[in-house]
């Protein structure tokens, strides 16, 4: 069989393991592909590098300029283009891919230098050797026991030197021994150097301060519910997302918590007595069966959303998989992202809700744009709005408005990986395109109703979330 069967074959062996009809190595052996062992090597390493080569295709646009040509196909053909032996046979793809090889070339030097890696292999584990004491500990000040002043007033006494207000993320990477610094985008985190820890500190014990990573407290910043508002926290055990909603909100309004999992929910409600969060009603519940037309929830207007996901992103978990765990890792993200879509599909459901915030700490597309882009085109009254400007890691680019959502990874945003979307209910008459030209390519950006008539104090905390 000539090579260009070779890369069909392979994309079709990735395409079922999505599909979860088998495993790598009964595909293969089942394909009847006469050189098994070149399938199943090229299989294989398409496999390991596939994160790096869906970045790769999605940020030089081969599949917009190459219509007819399928990520999986993309993928084995960028993978033996750039990281195997060439492309092999004649003519077809290969002489297409030949067209993209410089723009995919500079695309994987970009991508090295964002990761700080000279290697092709060290893109395999972009945070091979990073842990989560190489990222910055990051420390939310909660308002409802103290004030951002005082903490740093106490840290001072404590011995350590404030720096002031961060101005890029890299700042936040020069910290060292006992410096820190205020964050440059969520303004109630402080940033101390990698290994810090405060597990033991009073400030901790006490609930005045919460052990928060930076990316994790970015859906409530960006949610930002008017003082008052009633609000779910769909999935919310252990609670760190609905302590930062409750200190938003300053303990008014309602925060309606809701998770499945009774021990969860246990440590939850330990850690929101200790944070003196008072303005929640917490229940072990499957947030699929919650009405929303119930006139319970009748005033919800703002939902987080963090449902369960793969958690691909958080740096401890970060390791290699080996073949056979990738395919299972597929099976099991298909069925994550189904269930994802069904939670984000209820949560636009409520009828008075207008800002829905999607979160996940998974690095999969999956999990997230696909998510978000099917959220919307089932949902032709919500529309996405572009979060935090000076934000460079974005969605990755597989919709016209995915530019829209935030991620974030160790190497560009120093967190663990993160996604995070923002949804807004369209005013009446607003068509989608006028939607996305305002509220995420123009300067003049449309800002939700409650940031137009709040204080100019407040909008100047808040003005850099949209
Ligand atoms: C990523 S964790 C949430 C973390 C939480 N938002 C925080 O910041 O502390 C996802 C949670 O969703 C809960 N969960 C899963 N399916 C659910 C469902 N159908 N309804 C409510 N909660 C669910 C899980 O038990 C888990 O606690």
């Amino acid at each position: 069989m000539m090579a260009a069967g070779l890369y069909q074959t392979a994309a079709g062996i990735l395409e079922r393991t999505q599909r979860q009809q088998g495993g790598v190595k009964t595909l293969v052996y089942n394909s009847k592909y006469p050189n098994i062992k070149q399938l199943y090597a090229l299989v294989c390493e398409t496999l390991r590098y596939s994160d790096v080569l869906q970045e790769i295709i999605s940020s030089s646009n081969l599949l917009k300029e190459e219509k007819k040509l399928k990520m999986n196909l993309a993928k084995v053909l960028v993978y033996d283009l750039l990281f195997g032996k060439g492309l092999k046979g004649s003519g077809g793809w290969k002489a297409t891919l030949q067209k993209h090889r410089a723009r995919l070339q500079a695309e994987l030097a970009r991508l090295k230098i964002r990761r700080k890696v000279s290697r092709n292999e060290d893109l395999l584990a972009p945070l091979a050797g990073a842990s989560e004491a190489l990222l910055p500990r990051y420390v939310r000040v909660n308002p409802l026991k103290t004030s951002t002043d005082d903490v740093i007033d106490y840290f001072k006494r404590q011995g350590y030197t404030y720096l002031g207000q961060a101005s890029s993320v890299q700042e936040l990477g020069h910290l060292s021994g006992k410096q820190f610094l205020t964050d440059c985008h969520v303004p109630e985190l402080l940033v101390f150097s990698p290994r810090t820890d405060f597990h033991q500190d009073f400030l901790y014990r006490s609930g005045h301060i919460i052990l928060q990573d930076k990316a994790s407290s970015l859906p409530a910043f960006l949610l930002d519910p008017p003082l008052g508002s009633h609000v779910i926290d769909a999935c919310a055990a252990p609670g760190n997302k609905t302590s930062h909603l409750a200190a938003i909100l300053k303990n008014t309004g309602k925060i309606f918590a809701f998770d499945l999992d009774t021990k969860r929910l246990a440590t939850m409600s330990t850690l929101l007595l200790r944070a003196g969060v008072t303005c929640h009603e917490m229940a072990n519940q499957d947030f699929l069966q919650v009405e929303p037309r119930d006139p319970k929830y009748m005033s919800v207007t703002h939902i987080l959303l963090d449902p369960s996901c793969s958690g691909s992103g958080i740096v401890d978990r970060l390791n290699q998989l080996t073949d056979d765990e990738k395919s299972s890792c597929e099976e099991r993200l298909l069925a994550l992202a189904a269930f994802q879509r069904k939670m984000l599909g209820h949560a636009l459901s409520f009828p008075a809700v207008q800002c829905v915030v999607y979160s996940t700490c998974s690095l999969h597309q999956q999990e997230n744009e696909d998510v978000v882009q099917d959220a919307l085109e089932r949902n032709g009254t919500f529309r996405l709005v572009s979060v935090l400007p000076s934000w460079t890691q974005r969605g990755l680019d597989t919709f016209s408005d995915a530019a829209c959502c935030l991620r974030a990874s160790p190497a560009e945003t120093l967190t663990n990986g993160f996604f995070v979307a923002l949804l807004q209910r369209k005013r009446e008459g607003e068509d989608c395109r006028e939607a996305f030209s305002m509220s995420c390519n123009s300067a003049d950006v449309e800002l939700p109703l409650k940031r137009v008539s709040a204080s100019t104090k407040h909008q100047k905390r808040k003005g850099n979330r949209v």
